[in-house]
């Protein structure tokens, strides 16, 4: 699917608007005039050509770098009033271009073909058969999910965003949950693809602000969170974290809700909410106090203390640490055997170790999700977000 179309064409123009892919990204536009001059020229104009047939999203970082080298290359240094600091989309773009200072419309022209011919190898290669495809259940953009030995395995899989979560795989989550909990399989896993677990909220989640403005995104994302969190509430099958390595934010409150948790010695564990400008979710500010006791919790939840793994361990949050040599080995081994154990006996066993919280449970979810909605709308989230996101517009 190409990710950038021509729109149309406006007063001599090209405009290139990002298509709203399901990962709702935020559209980006770029105006092609017909201005750039120089000596690749062309190759230029071919690149920007080129873009509208990239068959993967390039991702939101990607886009603003290619937004700033093409304003850089036709119209030379930013030259616009820098946007108010809740005009997010326009203000990360302003930054992108900003950041470029005086380089030369030449050189900026260059850097604008090289990104896109990195990138369309990228897609190229990306887009040939993999033998391992033919094992992935489909309906799934963002997740890996197949299941063997009665097993049934949600990988997270965006390796290349440190599998930070989106709004749409908080919604292919739930819906693998969903499907997970009504298949064969005998116990659930999730895992992440890549070198981390996940890095928790996607932080661009915060750029995709709809007509009814930021207060309606925070009613909606609360919502979200919500039926998120509630999902893992209400797993009536074993459900085991396979923490292949750095787990942050969200990705590790939940693992509160989780029977199971493996970690890699190359895992940590780490809730910056209070940098964030944040609070605590994944019913952690309950969950944690009674897992680790009060004076541990309140390190992580408030001070953003990062856990190694055998520190989580310790503190009863992670079941059992392996080193990374042999980890996916012990792990799976060890999984299938206990996936062949009576299923019905598992799943009963579940319930009456679980079903006495269930409610304070969903009574937590509900206070720290409502919590969250007036935090996000707050100058420290809105400035702590910007930060992360201004840092990584920079190139
Ligand atoms: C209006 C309200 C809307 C809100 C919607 C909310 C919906 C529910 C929210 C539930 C609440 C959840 C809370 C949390 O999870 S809080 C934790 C949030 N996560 C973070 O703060 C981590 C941020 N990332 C980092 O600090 C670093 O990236 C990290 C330490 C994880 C890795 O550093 P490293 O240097 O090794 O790698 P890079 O930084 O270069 O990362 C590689 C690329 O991945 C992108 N990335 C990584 N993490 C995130 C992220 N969380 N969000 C967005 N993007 C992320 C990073 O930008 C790099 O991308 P590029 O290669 O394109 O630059």
């Amino acid at each position: 699917m190409a990710v950038v179309g021509v729109s149309g064409r406006l007063a001599g123009c090209y405009c290139l608007r990002a298509v709203r892919s399901s990962l709702q990204v935020p559209a980006v536009q770029l105006h092609v005039s017909k201005t750039a001059m120089g000596a690749c020229q062309k190759d230029f104009e071919s690149a920007v050509n080129q873009v509208k047939l990239l068959k993967k999203d390039p991702g939101n970082e990607v886009k603003l770098k290619l937004y700033a080298l093409y304003k850089q290359a036709t119209e030379g240094p930013c030259n616009t009033p820098k946007p108010g600091l809740f005009d997010l989309i326009n203000k990360a773009k302003w930054d992108a271009w900003n950041a470029l200072g005086n380089l030369p419309k030449e050189t900026a022209r260059q850097n604008y073909v090289d990104l896109v011919s990195g990138l369309r190898s990228s897609s190229d290669s990306s887009s040939q058969v993999k033998p391992e495809a033919d094992k992935k259940q489909a309906g799934y953009e963002t997740l890996v999910i197949t299941s063997e030995d009665h097993i049934t395995k949600i990988m997270l899989n965006r390796p290349a965003k440190k599998n930070a979560l989106t709004t749409q795989m908080y919604r292919e989550i739930m819906l693998a949950l969903e499907a997970a909990s009504k298949d064969d399989s005998t116990i659930t896993v999730f895992t992440g693809n890549g070198d981390y677990y996940s890095s928790g909220n996607d932080l661009t989640n915060f750029t995709d602000i709809p007509p009814g403005g930021i207060e309606e995104k925070a009613k909606n994302s609360a919502i979200l969170l919500r039926d998120f969190v509630g999902c893992f509430i209400d797993f009536p099958k074993p459900l085991v974290a396979v923490v292949n390595g750095p787990a942050v934010g969200i990705s590790v409150t939940i693992l509160g809700l989780f029977d199971l948790v493996y970690a890699s010695d190359r895992a940590t564990f780490h809730t910056p909410f209070s940098h964030l400008g944040q609070t605590p979710e994944g019913c952690s500010s309950y969950t944690f106090p009674k897992i680790m006791g009060p004076a541990k919790a309140v390190e992580m939840l408030i001070f953003g203390k990062k856990l190694t793994a055998g520190e989580a361990c310790a503190q009863g949050l992670v079941t059992e640490v392996f080193p990374d040599s042999t980890f996916q080995k012990e792990v799976w081994t060890r999984l299938k055997a206990y996936s062949e154990l009576p299923q019905n006996a598992m799943h009963i066993s579940k319930q009456i170790i679980r079903n006495h919280e269930k409610e304070k449970l969903h009574a937590v979810n509900a206070e720290e999700s409502s919590i969250l909605q007036e935090r996000w709308l707050s100058d420290e989230c809105m400035n702590a977000v910007m930060d992360f996101l201004s840092r990584k517009a920079k190139l």
